[in-house]
């Protein structure tokens, strides 16, 4: 659970800086003052009330300087000095204090934090993915990097320098009659300490609404990725009512609890305030009339403790508001702070001490390898498998046998239970992630496209592959083919803002990408099943072309796909039941000729 030293450590490395920003902030908060201190000091001259001791000092050092006689002129010229000072001098000088460097600290630190946060999403697990989906994560870290950005500025340079204002106010009252001072620090520290008290109450409750409206956002994230699903099912409305139930929840819990609660805070603070008020000022002419303080320190009392309260709403606000963003920056925090696991590329163990060794020739072993996301329920047992390099594995079996599990494994997504997997000898837990990852490639069956041109979809594995190995993937993948008779080309914008590609076109451009980043081992993750007669047959015709060239891996239902492999290996509930070429499995009795007959006629043998 992340905590406000989490909160404040956002802005560790910009402590200097804001140590003295707060700093000269709050000097300015509480010269500020002077004024009517000043002012308490000029009513004295006017009244012919003695002056204060180091005023009364200040103006004979001046008459000394000067060679003038001590009179009231020249104290109303050392008074109005220090307001000129205090008032016309200051300005200039304060939204440089009070605003540069505070907004100059906040907005490093969200540069600094929208980074680190997408180093965190880069190393993140699989896992992570599998359980949040991007609506929720993006919400999430915008949320909190945005509310940390505009807090920071309020809080380091107004709420903790008007708090050092009014401390400074109290050591004014402090000084010119104690026991005012004891009834103004009581009435603050109460109305602070029921502030304080309420918002505690109030963050919790933040809090279990932050988490239930980034449920609705997933909800709604949802909605946007499965759009054409709602759409054929027609199911709008439902989703709408759905929703809607959630945002009235939402209104409620916000309305009745949260808001009601700001509100009622501010009744009482109000009131407690004007109560307090009014008090200070009867006192404090009851302390006048009875001779113990001067007319100008009444009128100074007056004006600096109505100063102070003056600033308790300011403070109050401030306050809320932290509160109403505590909560999403305490969920942002807990995001960064969610373990990374092993799929992480500068995490890897050993990863200093080990080098890759280069190049692979891609034989890989798997050794008595057991798995399970959830380890009492296992995925794979006991998986034994050699593949020597060059050569052409296909992975078969029901839905649910295990086979991208393994695949998952093989990239090092996740860490096996039990048993290991080397390549080229090497337990591939030892080598450099990133390093090892680049010698392996994969065509899934959903290729990912992204905003930009065909050329650079195509060189996103492999920036500084040379136009004669690009134009060779593009020839084996037949990504030439519809290449030419795209607008512009190899320089069409495709993906999100440009041309969309179709099933087999993706197909091919995800099979040429992962040429072109020229792995040891390659890896065909059921390329072909969404694709209709003649897209699968040239897909088919191109991934042909590429057996043999390294070591190559084939997950496929479709049994045609794989017939020139040089082995075919038949997972059934997480074990392998069968290896073999196609022709000795369909001479054995067993899963593999089950299956064969099935696509072949449609008929289930036993
Ligand atoms: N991220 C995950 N978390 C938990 N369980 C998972 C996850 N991915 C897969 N599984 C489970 O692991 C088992 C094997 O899944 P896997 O995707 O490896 O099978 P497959 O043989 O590739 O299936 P298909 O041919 O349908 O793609 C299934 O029971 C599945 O429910």
């Amino acid at each position: 659970m992340a905590s406000l030293r989490d909160v404040l450590g956002f802005y560790r490395p910009y402590w200097p800086l804001a140590a003295a920003s707060i700093g000269a902030a709050s000097v300015l908060e509480v010269v500020d003052l002077a004024v009517p201190y000043a002012t308490g000091q000029i009513l004295n001259v006017l009244s012919r009330q003695p002056l204060d001791g180091p005023v009364q000092q200040w103006v004979e050092e001046l008459a000394r300087w000067t060679g003038r006689p001590v009179e009231g002129v020249l104290a109303l010229a050392v008074l109005m000095g220090i307001i000129f000072v205090v008032t016309v001098v200051r300005a200039p000088i304060q939204p440089w204090l009070g605003q540069w460097f505070h907004w100059d600290i906040s907005l490093r630190a969200r540069r600094d934090n929208f980074r680190q946060a997408l180093e965190k999403l880069l190393r993140l697990p699989l896992e992570f993915y599998d359980e949040n989906n991007p609506g929720r994560i993006a919400g999430m870290v915008a949320r909190g990097v945005s509310n940390h950005t505009w807090t920071y500025p309020e809080v380091a340079g107004q709420l903790i320098p008007k708090l050092f204002r009014v401390l400074a106010i109290f050591v004014v009252i402090w000084l010119i009659e104690w026991r005012i001072a004891i009834a103004f620090g009581v009435s603050f520290a109460l109305i602070l300490g029921l502030t304080f008290w309420k918002l505690k109450r109030l963050v919790a409750i933040e809090e279990r609404l932050e988490r239930y409206e980034e449920d609705t956002e997933s909800r709604t994230s949802e909605i946007i990725t499965n759009i054409k699903t709602v759409k054929a099912f027609a199911t709008e409305r439902s989703e709408l009512a759905r929703q809607n139930r959630r945002f009235e929840r939402e209104l409620l819990v916000i309305d009745y609890r949260i808001h009601l609660g700001y509100v009622q805070l501010s009744t009482l603070r109000a009131t407690l305030v004007q109560a307090s008020m009014f008090g200070v000022l009867g006192f404090t002419l009851w302390e006048t009339l009875a001779g113990r303080i001067s007319l100008g320190h009444f009128v100074t009392t007056l004006t600096v403790s109505s100063m102070a309260y003056s600033e308790v709403s300011p403070i109050g606000e401030l306050a809320e508001v932290f509160a109403r963003r505590y909560a999403s920056m305490i969920r942002f925090h807990e995001f960064m702070a969610t373990p990374e696991g092993t799929d992480t590329v500068s995490l890897a163990p050993a990863a200093a001490t080990v080098p890759v060794v280069q190049p692979f020739a891609g034989e890989l072993t798997i050794e008595n390898l057991s798995f399970g996301y959830d380890p009492n329920r296992p995925v794979l047992e006991n998986i034994d498998l050699k593949i020597l390099p060059r050569q052409t594995v296909a992975l078969v079996g029901r839905s649910g046998s295990g086979k991208s599990t393994l695949v998952k494994l093989l990239f090092r997504y996740f860490e096996p239970t039990q048993g290991l997997i080397r390549i080229d000898s090497q337990d591939i837990r030892e080598l450099d992630v990133a390093g090892y990852r680049r010698r392996l490639a994969i065509v899934h069956q959903e290729v990912d496209v992204f905003n930009g041109t065909l050329l650079e979809n195509l060189l996103y594995g492999n920036p500084a592959a040379t136009p004669d190995q690009v134009r060779e993937a593009c020839r084996i993948a037949r990504v030439d083919e519809f290449a030419l008779k795209l607008p512009r080309g190899y320089a069409t914008v495709v993906g999100e803002r440009g041309l969309r590609l179709s099933g087999g076109q993706r197909q091919r451009l995800g099979i040429a990408r992962a040429l072109i980043a020229d792995p040891d081992v390659l890896i065909f993750d059921e390329a072909t099943s969404s694709l209709d007669y003649e897209s699968e047959r040239a897909i088919q015709l191109a991934m042909g072309d590429v057996f043999g060239t390294r070591t190559t891996i084939v997950i496929a239902h479709r049994l045609s796909t794989i017939r020139e492999a040089d082995a075919i290996v038949v997972l059934d509930g997480g074990r392998i039941v069968q290896v073999g070429t196609h022709q000795d499995l369909l001479t054995q009795p067993g899963l593999y000729r089950r299956l064969h007959t099935l696509q072949e006629t449609g008929e289930l043998v036993g």
